[in-house]
């Protein structure tokens, strides 16, 4: 797998400072007092178990849910202090069910993404498109353009998704799950274009060895509570794998580490240990 690019985080200003959060719904503390800070520019990774809360968070992220305890500042802003517009241009998000419901064809759906900066006058579309083509090309979709949104497929879907997100050009990007319904060689492509990116991302992610290898720092998320959060290097130990997912696996000791699961399992979950009540 190819090597990561050089830490993104490109100082110590933070874009994103979450501070006690917690979420409950139905009675149940889904969220339960977690903390961190994302640097600007930096990748950070949010994995965990299914369950675990990830999706959650990143609703709290994007002011979707509300969380009854804690606070969250946005580029040194409290996120409820955000008017609709002014967060349409700050962050953008790209959720993990990716249907879409448009009769609109694929050029059209993304100039859409630019709704926020459009005034009550006519939008200047050759300064939409300057934005919208190369982004287009960049995620391989630019074939695509005259085809309407319904009949993408999965992965074409996803990346037009994605380049509807960059298209709002905003300050930081949140994703769930990028790499669902990708095939291996869309799912890298995909996630060395996030790390080339200037803005950084929050992105939950499934796929460890992809986590290891594109972000500078991962958040593990377990039962709702912030289990490490650090460089790759520092959270992947066999312990957390075992302890949090569940698994056994070996780790390589490269910078940043490669994940090897041991087939079949013989100490699973529930010989080995996770951390369930
Ligand atoms: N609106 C809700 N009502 C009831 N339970 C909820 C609600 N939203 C989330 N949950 C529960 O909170 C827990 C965390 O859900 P969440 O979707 O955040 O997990 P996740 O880590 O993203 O999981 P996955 O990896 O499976 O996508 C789950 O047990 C889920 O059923």
């Amino acid at each position: 797998m190819t090597a990561p690019a050089q830490t993104k985080a490109n100082n110590t200003s933070k874009s994103l400072s979450v501070e006690d959060l917690s979420w409950s719904v139905a009675g149940r503390r889904v969220l339960d007092n977690i903390s961190f800070g994302h640097q600007s520019g930096e990748v950070l990774g949010v994995i965990g178990p299914n369950g675990a809360g990830k999706s959650s968070l990143l609703r709290c992220l994007y002011s979707y849910l509300k969380p009854q305890q804690g606070s969250i500042q946005l580029f040194d802003k409290a996120l409820n202090q955000y008017a609709p517009s002014e967060l349409a241009q700050t962050l953008a998000v790209v959720l993990q069910h990716n249907q879409v419901e448009s009769d609109a064809n694929l050029l059209q759906w993304l100039a859409l993404g630019r709704t926020p900066y459009r005034s009550w006058r006519a939008s200047d579309q050759a300064q939409e498109m300057a934005i919208i083509e190369p982004l287009m090309a960049r995620l391989d979709i630019g074939h695509l353009a005259q085809q309407s949104m319904s009949s993408l497929s999965g992965g074409e879907r996803q990346r037009a998704l994605i380049a509807r997100a960059l298209v709002q050009q905003p300050k930081l990007l949140l994703l769930d799950e990028p790499s669902n319904h990708l095939d291996i060689g869309h799912q890298i492509q995909i996630m060395q274009m996030i790390r080339s990116l200037s803005i950084g991302t929050i992105a939950c992610l499934h796929d460890l060895n992809l986590a290891s290898a594109y972000c500078d720092r991962l958040l593990i998320l377990n039962q709702g509570k912030v289990h490490a959060i650090g460089t790759p290097a520092e959270v992947l130990t066999r312990d957390t794998l075992r302890h949090v997912f569940g698994v056994n696996a070996q780790i390589s000791d490269s910078s940043p580490p490669y994940l090897k699961y041991c087939f079949p399992q013989e100490n699973r979950a529930e010989d080995g240990g996770r951390e369930h009540a």
